[in-house]
């Protein structure tokens, strides 16, 4: 019979002691470069992602070869260089410097040790080799807190089937939990009022807000994906918490690819027609965006921007994401801890 000490298990953990507890922060990916080339893998994994674009297998796969990945990665490395910082892509930027301080916060909350990590769903670092990783270093109990405070198939869905599909690789997976979404939080709720009002504070109002959330395609939502509902569900609590009503805060959908219809208002249409309508000074935030990203930052701050001006509006201002805020990181925190709560690290 070998002793038992031969017996270490493939994680590696061999001892109680070294028993801890994850928090594995999941954002979309972002290409390694603002090139063609850098976009092309990045494109590929992303829109061949079955939960991302839902139509046929082999009639996608001829698309997506035959004609979007030969148009849209130039197009595309565009609108990142508009973006990119000396540091890199602001997507990974912005999520490394949340995971940082998140671990910080949690060192001095939590009752035990606890293990923050980020991954990315398309591109690197993946899911499965951060899952690995925090095996190694001896992590047994793990929730999954994916960026996203709306839950959509296409996102926090794939996100699932990445953590899955990692899991079915594993000899001897860790205990598990998932944030599903946080849209109607408290804490974030707060943390975004409190954000926008602070912005204000400093910046002036203006004359209306607008609230963007990426879109999805309407079909999607039809068959049962919750997303619009939490969009809306998000932008009725800030507007009670912020004293607006319907007319001084709006919402809409940007970021719609290809022809079908996706969920409405158009954010492009919708900034149009503000200024046609006699708006000046439009503040907009994207409060489904955790981390600023090309999304928010071109699209939004330069893209749309441009759209309200050449209608006749004055300046469109764009109000930036929580990023690492204080607000951002106390009130992912706490989501985290109430998550593991019944988890020695975590507490009661
Ligand atoms: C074509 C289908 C797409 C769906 C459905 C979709 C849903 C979706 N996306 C996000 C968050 C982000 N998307 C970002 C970029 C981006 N999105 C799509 C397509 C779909 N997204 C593409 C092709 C791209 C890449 C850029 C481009 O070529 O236009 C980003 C930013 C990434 C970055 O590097 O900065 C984020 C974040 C959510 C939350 C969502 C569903 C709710
Ligand atoms: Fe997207
Ligand atoms: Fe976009």
């Amino acid at each position: 019979m070998p002793r038992s000490s031969h017996y270490t298990g493939l994680a590696g953990v061999s001892d109680d002691r070294a028993v801890k507890a994850g928090v594995l922060l999941v954002n979309l990916g972002t290409p390694e470069a603002p090139t063609a080339k850098a976009l092309r893998p990045y494109l590929a994994e992303f829109l061949g992602d079955p939960r991302v674009i839902e139509y046929p297998r082999w009639l996608w796969w001829l698309i997506l070869h035959g004609v979007i990945l030969r148009i849209r990665p130039p197009r595309s490395a565009h609108a990142y260089g508009r973006i990119w910082t000396p540091q890199g892509s602001p997507l990974r930027v912005g999520s490394e410097a949340l995971a940082a301080r998140l671990q910080t916060e949690l060192d001095q909350r939590a009752l035990g040790p606890i293990r923050v990590a980020l991954a990315m769903r398309y591109g690197e670092p993946s899911v499965a080799h951060q899952i690995e990783q925090l095996q190694r270093d001896g992590v047994r109990r793990l929730l999954i807190l994916p960026l996203y405070p709306q839950y959509s198939a296409t996102s926090t869905g794939s996100v699932i089937d990445a953590v899955a599909d990692s899991f079915k690789t594993l000899r001897w997976p860790p205990e598990l939990r998932v944030v599903n979404d946080y849209h109607d939080d408290p804490g974030h709720i707060e943390a975004l009022a409190q954000s926008i009002e602070r912005w204000w504070a400093v910046n002036g109002r203006g004359n209306k807000l607008l609230l963007s959330f990426h879109g999805i395609p309407e079909r999607y939502v039809q068959a049962g994906d919750p997303y619009f509902q939490q969009c809306q569900t998000t932008a009725r609590r800030l507007r009670e918490r912020l004293e607006l009503d319907e007319s001084q805060l709006l919402l809409s959908f940007q970021s719609r690819v290809g022809r079908e219809r996706w969920l409405h208002p158009y954010t492009d249409a919708t900034v149009r027609e503000l200024a046609a309508q006699g708006v000046k000074r439009l503040d907009v935030a994207c409060p489904g965006f955790a981390v600023d990203c090309l999304e928010t930052l071109e699209e939004i701050a330069m893209q749309n921007r441009d759209f309200f001006v050449e209608a006749g509006g004055q300046e469109l201002r764009y109000i930036p994401a929580l990023n690492d805020s204080d607000g951002q990181v106390a009130s992912l925190a706490a989501l985290a801890l109430r998550h593991m709560q019944g988890w020695p690290e975590a507490g009661a």
